[in-house]
């Protein structure tokens, strides 16, 4: 925790980032001739001017501007890095680097005593499943080691094995990464499951980080818009970094692309335990072959358990019955067992079914009406997802010829390539799609809905914008009530739990899906 002007010159000298630190009229490689000032401890690291307190280094980055720097100087700013100097508005040292991610996630590590070697790190990564398989991994290995096990998703972050905050990022920035996972050590963890996301690698979020153990769990277009990634390669690029980075992987048999990415595991020298979902145990000549396989163990579907195999499938080790449904969750589950498996945990250990009672804010939510229509609150929200969660809708329904009606909008300035994508996951298999607002920010929810609309051809499908999503809701269930002569299976998806729509840049409050739909089912029947 005690690092120097000198002692990040240094660092950054080492690793090639260091340009040269600007004091005043002084331009230098050399620290020492900064005199004492060089060997002052900083107290504090942050990437925001808001945040500065005496002793603060600061790392000046992304949209950063030079008037974020006024008054700075009053407030203690000790010294700064950035790739650009600021010495005309401010008269603390400049670090200045050829880039400045790299140098905070490195300086940061310094800064909070390298915590990360002191856990046992699992990186997970993939379209869809991290955040499933993340709150999986940590629950096997809480129940191994008794909560030493913390936790970074895109929903929560824990970092003592029990007590659950609200997240902002799937992956935090590495500056706030190595702060908590410096707390989390603190706090006597062991281990570290994260969430990874293809953005963390394009923005240096994890630079300098080895996974002990990391995942693949399955690649399908995502996150392609100018913000984020401009084409499927970038984003599938970026994603596979984690395998670069990692002391051993898991991979789902079944991914896209699997060849690539065991390709490139090898060119590393990177072992990949294989895992994959079976349709039923001891059976499958035509399914993928893997290490681990999760499998029904027996004919009657929702209600059986299912069996979790290594060596091939051929060695059982766990029976498990999940409180969360949908059949991908079983996969999941396998890779968990896996990730948990490399890390540490034996495979007849009793932690293996720790899995069992884990459920997930807006993941696969079920609730019913008095009158039997069955609503599902889930975070599906791309043509992956989408398309799994409508298997799983044929899968537990299919005998009982569901109405389906799907409520879905689309994020505004980001994701652009989910609009069409959840538009055709749905196209001809769900009898009514009502599109509405998600997180529009900036643009026109209702432009955005009908983009979505226009992308829907099969006249199977009933297509409807309405644009509050709370009346979207509302209208779908008066719309199941009017056909009461049918099952009626309600999706509103791409929310979770979330209760809050981005509009024109700001959070405006929403209930959420989940209070909507039950007052609307409490709501007098049409
Ligand atoms: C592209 C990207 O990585 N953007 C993130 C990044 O933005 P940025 O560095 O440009 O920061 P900025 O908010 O524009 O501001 C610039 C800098 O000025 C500072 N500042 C600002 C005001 C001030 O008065 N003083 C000051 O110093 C800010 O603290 C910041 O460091 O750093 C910010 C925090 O410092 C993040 O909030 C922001 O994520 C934005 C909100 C975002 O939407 N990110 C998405 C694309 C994302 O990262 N998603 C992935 C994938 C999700 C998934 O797979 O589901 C994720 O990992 O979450
Ligand atoms: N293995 C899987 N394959 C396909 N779809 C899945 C899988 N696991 C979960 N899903 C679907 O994707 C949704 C999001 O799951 P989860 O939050 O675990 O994934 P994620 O990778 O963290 O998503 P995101 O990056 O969008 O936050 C679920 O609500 C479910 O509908």
């Amino acid at each position: 925790m005690a690092v120097t002007l000198a002692d990040a010159a240094e660092l950054l000298r080492e690793h090639h980032l260091l340009r040269e630190i600007i004091a005043g009229d002084l331009w230098t490689l050399d620290a020492r001739r900064l005199g004492e000032r060089a060997d002052q401890p900083f107290a504090a690291v942050t990437y925001d001017t808001r945040a500065i307190e005496p002793g603060t280094l600061l790392f000046c980055k992304g949209s950063f501007r030079a008037s974020y720097l006024s008054g700075a100087d009053e407030r203690g700013l000790a010294a700064y890095v950035a790739e650009t100097p600021y010495d005309d508005v401010t008269a603390a040292p400049g670090l200045i680097v050829n880039d400045v991610r790299r140098a905070m996630s490195l300086l940061a590590a310094a800064f909070y005593g390298n915590p990360q070697e002191r856990l046992t790190l699992i990186g997970i990564t993939g379209t869809k499943g991290k955040t499933t398989t993340a709150y999986f991994t940590q629950a096997i290995l809480n129940a191994y080691s008794g909560g030493k096990a913390a936790l970074f998703s895109s929903v929560c972050n824990c970092l003592d094995g029990r007590t659950y905050e609200p997240s902002d990022l799937t992956t935090p920035e590495s500056l706030d990464a190595l702060r908590m996972m410096h707390e989390a050590v603190g706090n006597g963890m062991r281990y570290l499951v994260m969430e990874v996301s293809s953005q963390a690698y394009k923005v240096e979020r994890v630079y300098g980080l080895t996974f002990d153990v990391g995942a693949f769990l399955n690649i399908s277009p995502d996150h392609i818009s100018p913000i984020e990634h401009p084409t499927f390669e970038d984003y599938f690029h970026c994603k596979r970094q984690l395998v670069h980075h990692s002391r051993a992987l898991v991979l789902d048999a079944d991914c896209a692309h699997a060849d690539l990415i065991r390709e490139v595991a090898a060119a590393d020298g990177v072992p990949v335990t294989t895992f994959a979902l079976h349709d039923a145990a001891g059976t499958g000549d035509a399914e993928t072959p893997a290490d681990v396989t999760a499998a029904p163990a027996g004919p009657n579907g929702e209600a059986d358990p299912f069996v979790v195999s290594h060596d091939g499938g051929t060695t059982p080790f766990a029976r498990i019955h999940l409180a969360m449904q949908g059949e991908f969750n079983y996969a999941n589950a396998a890779a968990a067992a896996t990730l948990a498996h490399l890390a540490g945990v034996p495979w007849d250990d009793a932690a293996m079914t720790a899995v069992d009672a884990v459920t997930i804010p807006g993941r696969m939510e079920r609730v019913v009406s008095s009158d039997g229509i069955v609503a599902y609150v889930d975070f599906a929200h791309n043509y992956l997802s989408v398309t799994a969660l409508l298997d799983e809708m044929r899968r537990l329904y299919a005998d009982r010829n569901p109405r389906i009606t799907l409520v879905a909008g689309s994020t505004g300035g980001k994701a652009l390539d989910r609009r069409e994508g959840i538009a055709t996951a749905a196209d001809g298999r769900v009898d009514r799609a009502i599109f509405t607002t998600d997180d529009p920010d900036r643009e026109d929810p209702r432009a955005i809905a009908e983009q979505m609309a226009s992308y829907v051809h099969d006249p199977r499908t009933h297509v409807d914008v309405i644009v509050p999503r709370d009346e979207a809701v509302e209208a779908a269930v008066t719309g199941a009530r009017e056909h009461a002569d049918r099952f009626n299976v309600i999706l509103l998806i791409g929310k979770g739990n979330e209760t809050r729509n981005k509009i024109d840049g700001r959070p405006v409050h929403y209930d959420g899906d989940r209070t909507v739909v039950e007052r609307a089912f409490a709501g007098a029947r049409g």
